[in-house]
């Protein structure tokens, strides 16, 4: 069946996995009845895609905590339990779900505020492919919906002793609302005034390894004889508390986030020379003869790529700290000293996603909404454009817009927009 053809309905059904539905067995011709009732509990959606018939709904392993996703492959008639990435939404009494294209599927939540009721599961997307490969089971991938542009992540990069750690550190300080720090694992021995969880996760490599092959790693390199590596979970974390998420990782690692979904800003930091680094280095006073020696090595090569390749949307020369400093918040759009907040939606829209049905034009959602103060009866009608969508999986789904219309304005054809985006 071609995604053009598919259905998504609302369906009761026994979850017993060795069972398959009969009515799974007849082809799955017509569209699923539709029946939203706030009061069930369990509920599942069903939701096509070429040989895969996804369940969604119900609990996920009876423990309740979040929404549970089976899937049905026609063609092996088998049911199928995925490994779930991505941080996923806490249940609701209901939500739809609707294919956007064959890549992902959007999920409205009922009764959640704005800020919580779209989400999608990626299927089929270049993240969920890869970790297909890398875990060699069924995956999919939970990615939330947000207004807008939102703000990438920065990725710092530059050879050690260039003064990443303090460039941040004055960063998260002045503007400790808007900046998150991702905090990487690595197998290296913590430096005496470095905390566990706050600088970095010291980790055995037997169990970081074991976590790599998890998949649970955005990305990770071998640096100065250590690993090193940024977990899905530690730029969830940042993203999840509505902060800005700065990455200090090395040359590697950025080239493997740069080829990644999340989009990123890419600065590298350079010394003002050479002579300078190795003296920033020794004063720092936290390695022995031997990893300064190792580190001072790699950096001549790390200087070498960060400057030569189109990697980095933006080097900084860090002779003077003030100076630097103030280079770096001009280029991310700070020099105003004033704490940026990303403000959630307005209070007023918490009651949208009651009592909704959904259905797709062209990755723009129509949405029929129930508004309680306004009468049983009282429906207004939404439109959910995903058509320019962009990041995903790890991390949020970012450039959705959603606007109020007026079906009887000029036909639904030429659905007018009544009021300033909503969501
Ligand atoms: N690829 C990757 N590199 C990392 C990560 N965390 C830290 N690094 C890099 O590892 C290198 C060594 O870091 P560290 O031992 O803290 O020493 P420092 O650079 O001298 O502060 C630096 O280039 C960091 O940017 C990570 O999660 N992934
Ligand atoms: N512009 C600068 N001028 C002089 N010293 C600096 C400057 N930037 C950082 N430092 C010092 O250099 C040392 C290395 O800085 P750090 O932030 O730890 O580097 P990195 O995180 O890149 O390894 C620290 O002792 C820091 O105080």
């Amino acid at each position: 069946m071609e995604a053009s053809h598919v259905e998504a309905g609302i369906l009761e059904l026994d979850f017993s996995m060795g069972e398959v539905p009969e009515i799974f067995q007849n082809g799955l011709q017509g569209i699923f009845p539709v029946g939203l009732d706030s009061e069930s509990r369990g509920y599942q959606t069903v939701t096509i895609l070429g040989e895969k018939i996804f369940v969604i709904g119900g609990s996920d392993e009876g423990s309740n905590l979040s929404i549970g996703i089976r899937i049905f492959d026609k063609s092996t008639r088998k049911w199928d339990v995925p490994t779930v990435l991505g941080t996923k939404p806490t249940p609701s009494k209901g939500h739809s779900a609707v294919i956007l294209n064959k890549e992902r599927i959007l999920i409205i939540k009922r009764d959640s505020s704005p800020d919580d009721c779209v989400w999608f599961i990626e299927v089929d997307t270049p993240f969920v492919r890869e970790q297909k490969k890398i875990l060699k089971t069924e995956v999919v991938a939970w990615s939330k919906g947000v207004k807008g542009e939102g703000p990438k992540p920065i990725v710092i990069s530059g050879p050690s002793g260039v003064g990443k750690g303090t460039l941040i550190s004055k960063l998260m300080k002045e503007f400790p609302s808007t900046f998150g720090f991702s905090v990487s694992h690595t197998t290296r021995a913590p430096r005496e005034k470095e905390e566990d969880g706050v600088h970095y996760h010291f980790t055995e490599r037997s169990m970081m390894e074991t976590a790599i092959r998890e998949g649970k790693f955005l990305e990770f390199a071998s640096v100065h004889g250590n690993l090193y590596g940024t977990s899905i979970e530690a730029v969830e974390v940042v993203t999840e508390a509505g902060k800005r998420c700065i990455l200090d990782i090395d040359v590697q690692g950025a080239r493997l986030v740069r080829a990644s979904s999340l989009e990123a800003i890419f600065i590298f930091i350079c010394p003002p020379s050479f002579e300078e680094l190795e003296k920033r280095l020794r004063a720092r006073g936290t390695e022995t003869e031997e990893q300064v020696q190792k580190r001072l090595r790699n950096a001549k090569a790390e200087i070498e790529q960060g400057k030569s390749s189109d990697l980095f949307d933006h080097i900084l020369i860090n002779d003077d700290l003030e100076a630097c400093y103030e280079k770096l918040k001009k280029l991310l759009g700070l020099d105003g000293f004033m704490e940026v907040t990303y403000p959630s939606s307005p209070k007023t829209m918490e009651l949208l996603p009651i009592d909704h049905l959904v259905s797709e034009m062209d990755q723009k959602v129509l949405i029929q909404c129930g508004i309680p103060e306004l009468g049983k009866t009282s429906k207004s009608l939404f439109i959910l454009d995903a058509s320019a969508i962009k990041g995903g999986a790890p991390g949020r789904t970012r450039g959705l817009n959603m606007y109020a219309i007026d079906p009887f304005a000029d036909g639904l054809n030429g659905l007018k927009q009544l009021q300033n985006p909503v969501y």
